[in-house]
């Protein structure tokens, strides 16, 4: 079994939901990733989600492209992102880890190379933005043959049809977008997402995460009543922007004190 999907499993017995926070690899610098992300896991990440620094992250608001800034200025390339993971691994094998990325550097590095390289290092899951399901055929396969999830993003104007096909084309969790728009969202309609979580219910079985503009821990608790995960990522990342001149042991200290309340307030 997948580490993702015994992962899910595990928090369905216990009537847990999955927190999973989104980090920018390489930012500040290459050197903080590892210490941020076990500071993550302490916190109570059950996944991570690790994002490849992209040029042109057409899916993300403007902290997020920042990021993006300050990890390819510091050097951060694809083999260096792997190498981050490896790294992380070499300590914890039990936290399940998601790339994600867009689809040009992954295919200037060759699919199948990636893919390989990929499960090498300890990944469990990719989600690739600018993938559409037209176009997954070849790029699946690298990835299924390594037995690498495949997360699908699921939009509020994704017809049933279109939903279905992406569903059956994914595993681990498929990802449902709360709002249309860019990564750092401010607004999130309860009401609105719960509906839309329950008509994907009726096309798949796979757990369904949450992300989009989840910011604090109240949010965060009422959109884990709804769904199997949520998906917090532009409220940390800034965050690591305000304080990316302090000791990498603090920025992982502040993003700690945003995360526990969360999963606090998620599990009470
Ligand atoms: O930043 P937010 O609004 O908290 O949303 C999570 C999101 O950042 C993370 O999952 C993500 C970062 N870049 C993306 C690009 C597309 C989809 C999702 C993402």
């Amino acid at each position: 079994m997948s580490r993702i999907k015994q992962c899910f499993a595990q928090l369905a017995e216990s009537g847990k939901k999955a927190l999973i926070p989104y980090i920018t690899a390489g930012d500040p610098t290459p050197e903080h990733t590892v210490t941020i992300m076990n500071g993550l896991v302490e916190a109570g990440a059950d996944v991570i989600e690790i994002g490849m620094p992209f040029s042109d992250p057409m899916a993300d608001g403007p902290v997020i492209q920042l990021a993006c800034e300050r990890s390819l200025a510091a050097g951060t390339s694809v083999r260096k992102v792997l190498s981050i993971i490896a790294e992380f691994r070499k300590h914890n094998t039990h936290t399940p880890i998601v790339l994600m990325g867009y689809l040009n550097p992954i295919e200037f590095f060759g699919y199948q190379a990636f893919a390989n390289s990929a499960k090498e290092a300890g990944v469990d899951g990719i989600l690739l933005v600018d993938l559409t399901p037209e176009e997954a055929t070849d790029v699946v396969e690298c990835f299924r043959q390594n037995d690498i999830d495949l997360i699908y993003l699921l939009s509020p104007t994704t017809t049933p049809a279109r939903a279905k096909k992406i569903c059956d084309l994914a595993s681990g969790y498929v990802y449902y977008v709360s709002v249309k728009g860019v990564t750092g969202a401010a607004e999130l309609d309860v009401d609105s997402v719960k509906q839309h979580v329950d008509s994907l219910r009726e096309i798949t079985d796979l757990p369904i995460g949450v992300g989009f503009g989840i910011r604090d821990a109240k949010t965060a608790a009422a959109v884990s009543h709804c769904a199997d995960g949520v998906i917090v990522g532009s409220v940390l990342v800034n965050a690591i922007a305000e304080n990316k001149d302090q000791p990498k042991e603090y920025i992982a200290d502040a993003l700690q004190a945003i995360l526990a309340p969360m999963r606090n307030e998620m599990d009470a």
